[in-house]
């Protein structure tokens, strides 16, 4: 039994099957262009068109198979999906008077897909084309004050399109149109995470076979989540790796060897890497050069292990990669656009030798989060904050040299445990020191001091792909300056960034 998600290229698509997993229902995705064979053999209850880039008056633009249309389970059709519908059944879609982008508000709307919702409703719109004229029988039921055609549903009232996104997260109510869709469509809801896990290691198992797996370890909670899921999966076929690059903060070697120390001596390796991951940062400046180097640098020593430990080598290589970081790294083949190369995906080298093991890459950290508590890892690390692949390399603008790594892991350092001093480490989703290459002038002792500026920063967020900055204390923030710029002299002025992602990231390169 499940739910199939047509994909016809949106950004969202996986956010529509992250929230059927969240209304704890199994969704498959399949290519918009599926035929009907095909996805009956998925067995569905239900199917979702989503939305995309293409317009349906572009001859070219990807369309289901026209049986899809025609069956009569109930069916959901986002955006493009909903204009797909509107055309191919008889109605008219054309290009827009006036675009809508980013909020819109229903200000009517009516029906089962919007039960237990009443007034004016606040939904995410991105579209240029409308619907407008319905297919024969249609109804609308949803407007907003410039689309008259917001929502329409099937003459027998079990298939629906609608124009806005109800899978974001400012479309506050949209998850509350998915239950109600899945209700209509009596779509069954156990599917757990404990389903999920099962599915998981059944794929490894089946993938992984008898070979070798090589996994890059991070003491950070995705990799030591999957250094679980493996080690129950493929058990001593397993080797988990652990690179020091040099770029660790204070301690954090030390934190990881013994955190991870649970996997047995025999299958973790640590390896000092310090030396190259410095040398091949030497006087690199721009920030996706760093994260380039950064990825090729770990593929590098991931090789060499492998060549150490075994004579067969190893074929796979799990890392513990998350959807966000394939988003962002344009890595997800659905046309988004590259904000940033995470070295675990877009910083990855052309001439890798290892094959890819990433069972979380179509996941979200919570969700992470969630097989973690299944899997028995301890607390601390399940609620770790996240620390991100290259380290302080992208937290040092500029050029990361000795010295500045040592001023930035001072820093951090008296940032990181104030907060847990204060009890409020676990109040924000992650927070960081950034040095940069700013100097600015000061008076101590009456005397001029010209130091760095260094940026703290704090944020709150679900899934890492929007944020909040964090509204910390004020008396706690004014500790933490005083603090840093005492014990650590490089320092001589401390801001805190109140910038939101988007339009800033969480990092700072
Ligand atoms: N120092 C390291 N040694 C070996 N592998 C690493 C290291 N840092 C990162 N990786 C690999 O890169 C992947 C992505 O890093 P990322 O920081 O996003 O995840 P994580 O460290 O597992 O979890 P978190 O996001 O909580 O820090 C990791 O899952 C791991 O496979
Ligand atoms: O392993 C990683 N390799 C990377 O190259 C990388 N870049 C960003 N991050 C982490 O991803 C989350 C979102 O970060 P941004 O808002 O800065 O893009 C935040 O949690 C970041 O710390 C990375 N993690
Ligand atoms: N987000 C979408 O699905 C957009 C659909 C179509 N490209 C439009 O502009 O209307
Ligand atoms: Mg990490």
């Amino acid at each position: 039994m499940s739910v199939v998600i047509l994909d016809f290229g949106s950004q969202y698509t996986r956010l529509i099957a992250r929230r059927i997993r969240e209304l704890r229902a199994y969704s498959v995705i399949l290519p918009g262009t599926a035929s009907l064979e095909r996805i009956k053999a998925e067995n569905p209850q239900a199917i979702i068109l989503s939305g995309g880039p293409a317009s349906v008056f572009d001859p070219h633009s990807p369309r289901p198979a026209a049986a899809v249309l025609e069956q009569p389970l109930p069916t959901l059709g986002i955006c493009y999906g909903m204009q797909l519908m509107a055309q191919t059944l008889g109605g008219k879609v054309e290009r827009a008077g006036r675009r809508e982008y980013g909020k819109a508000v229903l200000t009517q709307h009516s029906g089962p897909l919007f039960a237990g919702l009443e007034g004016e409703l606040q939904m995410w719109m991105s579209h240029s084309d409308a619907v407008t004229e319905l297919p024969p029988g249609w109804r609308v039921i949803a407007q907003t004050e410039e689309n008259p055609v917001a929502g329409i549903a099937s003459p027998d009232g079990r298939t629906f399109g609608v124009q806005f996104h109800p899978e974001v997260v400012h479309s506050p109510k949209g998850m509350q149109v998915l239950e109600n869709f899945l209700e209509l469509a009596g779509v069954a809801r156990d599917w757990t995470p404990e389903h999920t896990l099962e599915t998981l290691l059944a794929d490894v198992r089946a993938k992984v076979g008898n070979d070798k797996v090589m996994l890059a370890v991070s003491g950070g909670v995705d990799s030591s989540t999957l250094a679980l899921l493996l080690a129950r999966a493929v058990g001593d076929k397993l080797t988990a790796v652990f690179v020091d690059h040099g770029l660790l903060r204070l301690n954090e070697r030390r934190e990881v060897e013994a955190a991870l120390r649970p996997l047995g001596d025999k299958n973790l390796r640590v390896v000092d890497a310090a030396q190259e991951f410095l040398s091949a940062l030497r006087g690199v400046t721009d920030p996706e050069q760093k994260r380039k180097i950064v990825g090729r640098e770990f593929i590098r020593v991931f090789e060499r292990e492998a060549r150490a430990l075994s004579e067969q080598g190893y074929r796979w290589l799990a890392q513990g990669t998350l959807y966000p970081d394939v988003i962002e790294s344009a890595g997800s083949g659905e046309g988004s656009a590259n904000i940033k190369s995470h070295h675990n995906v877009g910083g990855l080298p052309e001439d890798l030798k290892f094959e890819l093991l990433e069972p979380f890459r179509y996941l979200f950290k919570d969700e992470v989060r969630e097989l973690a508590l299944l899997l028995g890892l301890p607390e601390p690390i399940r609620m770790r904050h996240p620390f991100p692949g290259p380290g302080l390399s992208i937290r040092i603008l500029g050029e990361v040299t000795p010295e500045k790594l040592d001023i930035l892991r001072r820093a951090d350092d008296i940032f990181i445990s104030s907060l847990r001093d204060w009890n409020l480490y676990d109040t924000v989703s992650q927070a960081l020191a950034v040095l940069t290459p700013l100097q600015s002038v000061g008076v101590i002792g009456d005397e001029r001091s010209y130091g760095y500026v260094l940026g703290l920063r704090a944020v709150s967020t679900v899934d890492f792909m929007t944020a909040d900055w964090a509204r910390l204390p004020l008396d706690f923030l004014d500790e933490v300056a005083r603090k840093i710029t005492r014990q650590v002299p490089e320092i001589g002025r401390v801001v805190y960034d109140i910038t939101s992602k988007p339009p800033a990231t969480i990092e700072w390169e």
